[in-house]
């Protein structure tokens, strides 16, 4: 591709692979951002907006925003950490997907219990930064000093299988759902961080010009978030109650009250969010709602 083409284009980094991709170019989608990528080219041109995308590991994002090399990008929380670069970008909005928890695991039927157990013995993880700085404490504590401190080995993928081959005496990596932990026989014995995709920009933006489609670009996908977090809950209710129903649905900035032909009721409509759903209509018929309808959103702008 001919550089000349990126120029002036907003660059926006989304993972190439792995566990962020997919729900990536779903977002993009919900935000009507563009784009055909031609099998295994990693810069592609969005058609509807002067925006190029840039297909990198995860893991890579927050270096080349932090030092202002794409202008944003879409990663995992803990991977701005283990980059120490949590001062170089800042992180716009939480995406609600990619949660995970960075774990200290050990075999299940061994003896260690707690991380102290672990001073001085072998690590091996895809997080060498965040692990190195968490044993390093506990070493400082146990006052280990040279060759007795604690080894720190680096990975690329796979670390479940470090116990089992006997090459380490606990991990440090990923859990979701904690089924990969459990297959290969850990158990946790301590949280290092909880994490989840983020949209991230520079502290320090090398192109002025683009904060404005910056600014509309996270907005645009703030609203796709809020569209899937939130539902639209409508019911009637008499105007007597109206106080204590809206107690429960007090909407994000205040719930949306509309008259009826008769005059003693009033219909509501107001935002709840979608975990919450099942609880306020169950308190909603506890106060006298009637004919509550839940809407769900195709997206948002809030
Ligand atoms: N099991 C998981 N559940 C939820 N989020 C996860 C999980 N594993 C990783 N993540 C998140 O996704 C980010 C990228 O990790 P992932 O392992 O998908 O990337 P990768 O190592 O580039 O890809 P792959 O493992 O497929 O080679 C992590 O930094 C973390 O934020
Ligand atoms: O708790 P779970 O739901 O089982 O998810 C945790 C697993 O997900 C990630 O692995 P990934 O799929 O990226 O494979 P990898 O080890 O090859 O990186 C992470 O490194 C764990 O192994
Ligand atoms: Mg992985």
């Amino acid at each position: 591709m001919d550089p000349n083409v990126l120029r002036g284009r907003l660059l926006l980094a989304i993972p190439k692979k792995g566990r962020l991709h997919e729900r990536c170019i779903e977002l993009l989608n919900g935000a009507d951002i563009q784009f055909h990528r031609p099998n295994r080219l990693d810069v592609c041109l969005v058609q509807n907006h002067h925006i190029a995308l840039v297909f990198l590991p995860a893991a890579d994002i927050p270096s080349f925003v932090g030092k202002g090399n794409v202008d944003m990008g879409i990663t995992g929380h803990d991977v701005i950490l283990e980059a120490e670069m949590e001062s170089f970008v800042t992180e716009t909005l939480r995406l609600s997907f990619g949660k995970c928890a960075l774990q200290v695991q050990v075999p299940e039927a061994g003896p260690v219990q707690s991380v102290e157990a672990l001073a001085g013995k072998r690590i091996v993880t895809s997080f060498e930064v965040l692990a190195g700085r968490f044993f390093a404490d506990i070493d400082d504590r146990a006052g280990l000093v040279g060759d007795t401190r604690t080894s720190i080995e680096y990975v690329g993928g796979s670390v479940e299988a470090a116990c089992a081959l006997g090459l380490a005496d606990a991990i440090v990596d990923l859990v979701e759902s904690g089924e990969t932990m459990r297959a290969a026989g850990l158990r946790p014995i301590a949280t290092l961080l909880q994490s989840e995709a983020v949209l991230i920009r520079s502290t320090t933006p090398k192109h002025a010009h683009i904060t404005p489609l910056i600014d509309k670009i996270t907005a645009r996908i703030a609203g796709v978030i809020a569209a899937r977090k939130y539902i639209v809950c409508q019911y009637n209710v008499l105007r007597s109650k109206l106080s204590t129903a809206t107690a429960v649905t007090p909407g994000r900035r205040a719930p949306t009250i509309s008259p009826l032909e008769d005059p003693e009721w009033v219909a509501v409509s107001s935002m709840v969010e979608r975990s919450k759903m099942a609880d306020v209509m169950d308190q909603l018929v506890s106060v006298g709602a009637e004919d509550i309808l839940i809407f769900n959103l195709d997206n948002s702008r809030v």
